[in-house]
C-alpha cells in the first residue's frame, strides 16, 4: 500500500492528544476526488506541526508518492496492498515503527494521516486502529474524511460499491470540484451523500480548500455509529490478524481471482481492482517520449475512451526538457504541467497508471511506446 515521509506540517488544533495518543486521520475517497490535493494542501500548511504521511501506490512503479509534496526524504514505500486483506498487516507494521521514533522527549509526530486508495472500503483501514493492541495503545482515530468529486460521484455511487461505501463510513465529507457544477447539481448531489450518510456534514470546495481544522484534530470517528453499520467492526469473524475476511473481502476475493488469475494473490502493478470489471494499468518506458506525440495521443486516448477512463496520472520524461511533465487526468479532464527538474542522479523515465473499464492493454502499451523520441 503506501509510502511513508515524515514531513513537517499541518493545523495547531490537530496534535497528540491529552491521552498522549497520537491522532490517525483517514483519507478516503474514489479515484481522482482529490485527495492528494487536500494532502498537500495539509502538507504546505503554515503551522509548524510535524505529519507522518502513509500513502498508497498503484503499483509497483510508484507515481503517486512522487506527487506528494515534501515526499522526497524518508520515503517507505509497501506496493503490494491490496487494502482489503494485506495492507493491514502492513499498515501495523508502519504505524508500529513510526510510533517507536522519537524527537527529544515526545514522539516524532504530531499526528498520522492515512490516504487510502480511491478503490478502498475504509473500514478495514479504519479497523487497523483497533485491533492491534500496540497500535490501539499509542493512537486513536482521529476521523475518516471523504473527498467526493462534485461532477463524477454520482456515476461512482450507481456503478461502484466502493464508492458507496467511502461515502457511508466517512465521519465528514467534502465535497470538492465544486467548480465543475451547478448550484443546482450540487444540491442534487449533497441530497444524495445525505441519503447515503446522515451524519456526516459535508463541507464544499474546491481544489480541496476547507479550513484545515475541519480536517484534523475534529474527534469525529465515532465507533458506536460504524458500529451500527458494520457490526463486525471491532470483531471481525474471521479474526486472523492482518488479514480481515469479513463478506466484503470474501467477495472482493473471489473478484481478486478473477482479475489477477494466476499471480498468487499477489496484486501487482496491474490488477489492483476491487470491482471485476476495472483494472489498472501501468506503463513506463526508460527512454524519453517526444512531448508533442505524447500529448497528442493522450489527448485523442481521454477523447475516445475517457468514459472509460476512471483515473490517469504519470510522470513523463520529455526529450529536451528538463523538468518532469505531470498530467492527471479523471476522465476526459486532463491537467498537466511541467514540474521540477529531474535530479542528476535520478532514474529519468516515463511512467504513468490508467485504471479503467474495457481498457485494451496491449492498445495503451503500443500508443505509449510510440511516443519515444
Ligand atoms: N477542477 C477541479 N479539479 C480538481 C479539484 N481538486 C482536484 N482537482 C484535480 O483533480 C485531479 C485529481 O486530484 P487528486 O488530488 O490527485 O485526486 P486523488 O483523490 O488523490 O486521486 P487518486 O489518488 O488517483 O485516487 C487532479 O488533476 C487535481 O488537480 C477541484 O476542486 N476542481
Amino acid at each position: 500500500m503506501g509510502a511513508m515521509t515524515d514531513t513537517a506540517s499541518a493545523s495547531a488544533s490537530a496534535s497528540a492528544s491529552a491521552s498522549g495518543k497520537i491522532p490517525v486521520t483517514v483519507l478516503t475517497g474514489y479515484l481522482g476526488a482529490g485527495k492528494t490535493t487536500l494532502l498537500n494542501r495539509i502538507l504546505t500548511g503554515d503551522h509548524g506541526k510535524r505529519y507522518a504521511v502513509i500513502v498508497n501506490e498503484f503499483g509497483e512503479i510508484g507515481i503517486d508518492n512522487d506527487l506528494v509534496v515534501g515526499a522526497d526524504e524518508d520515503v517507505f514505500e509497501m506496493n503490494n496492498g491490496c487494502v482489503c486483506c494485506t495492507v493491514r498487516g502492513d499498515l501495523i507494521r508502519v504505524v508500529n515503527g513510526l510510533m517507536k521514533r522519537q524527537r527529544p522527549g515526545k514522539p516524532a509526530f504530531d499526528a498520522i494521516i492515512v490516504e487510502t486508495t480511491g478503490l478502498a472500503d475504509p473500514g478495514p483501514v479504519a479497523q487497523t486502529f483497533f485491533v492491534d493492541d500496540e497500535v490501539k495503545a499509542k493512537t486513536q482515530l482521529d476521523s475518516v474524511t471523504a473527498l467526493v468529486d462534485a461532477k463524477h460521484v454520482m456515476a461512482r455511487l450507481d456503478d461502484s460499491k466502493e464508492a458507496r461505501e467511502q461515502v457511508a463510513f466517512a465521519d465528514r465529507i467534502i465535497l470538492n470540484k465544486t467548480d465543475l457544477v451547478s448550484e443546482g447539481e450540487l444540491e442534487t448531489v449533497e441530497a444524495r451523500l445525505r441519503a447515503l450518510n446522515p451524519l456526516a456534514p459535508i463541507t464544499r470546495a474546491q481544489r480541496a480548500n476547507v479550513p484545515l481544522d475541519q480536517v484534523l484534530g475534529v474527534h469525529a470517528f465515532d465507533l458506536e455509529r460504524i458500529s451500527e453499520v458494520r457490526p463486525d467492526f471491532v470483531n471481525p469473524p474471521h479474526g486472523a490478524e492482518g488479514h480481515v475476511h469479513d463478506e466484503h473481502c470474501g467477495h472482493d476475493h473471489h473478484h481478486h481471482d478473477h482479475d489477477h488469475g494466476h499471480e498468487d494473490h499477489n496484486h501487482g502493478p496491474r490488477g489492483h481492482a476491487h470491482e471485476d470489471d476495472i483494472k489498472g494499468i501501468a506503463l513506463s518506458l526508460d527512454r524519453p517520449l517526444d512531448g508533442q506525440k505524447f500529448t497528442a495521443w493522450l489527448d485523442r486516448l481521454l477523447g475516445e475512451q475517457g468514459q472509460n477512463i476512471l483515473r490517469a496520472k504519470g510522470i513523463i520524461d520529455v526529450k529536451g526538457e528538463d523538468r518532469r511533465l505531470v498530467f492527471q487526468a479523471v476522465h476526459m479532464i486532463l491537467e498537466g504541467d511541467l514540474q521540477k527538474p529531474w535530479g542528476e542522479k535520478e532514474r529519468r523515465w516515463s511512467r504513468a497508471v490508467f485504471i479503467g473499464r474495457d481498457l485494451d492493454e496491449a492498445d495503451l502499451r503500443a500508443g505509449f511506446e510510440a511516443c519515444a523520441a
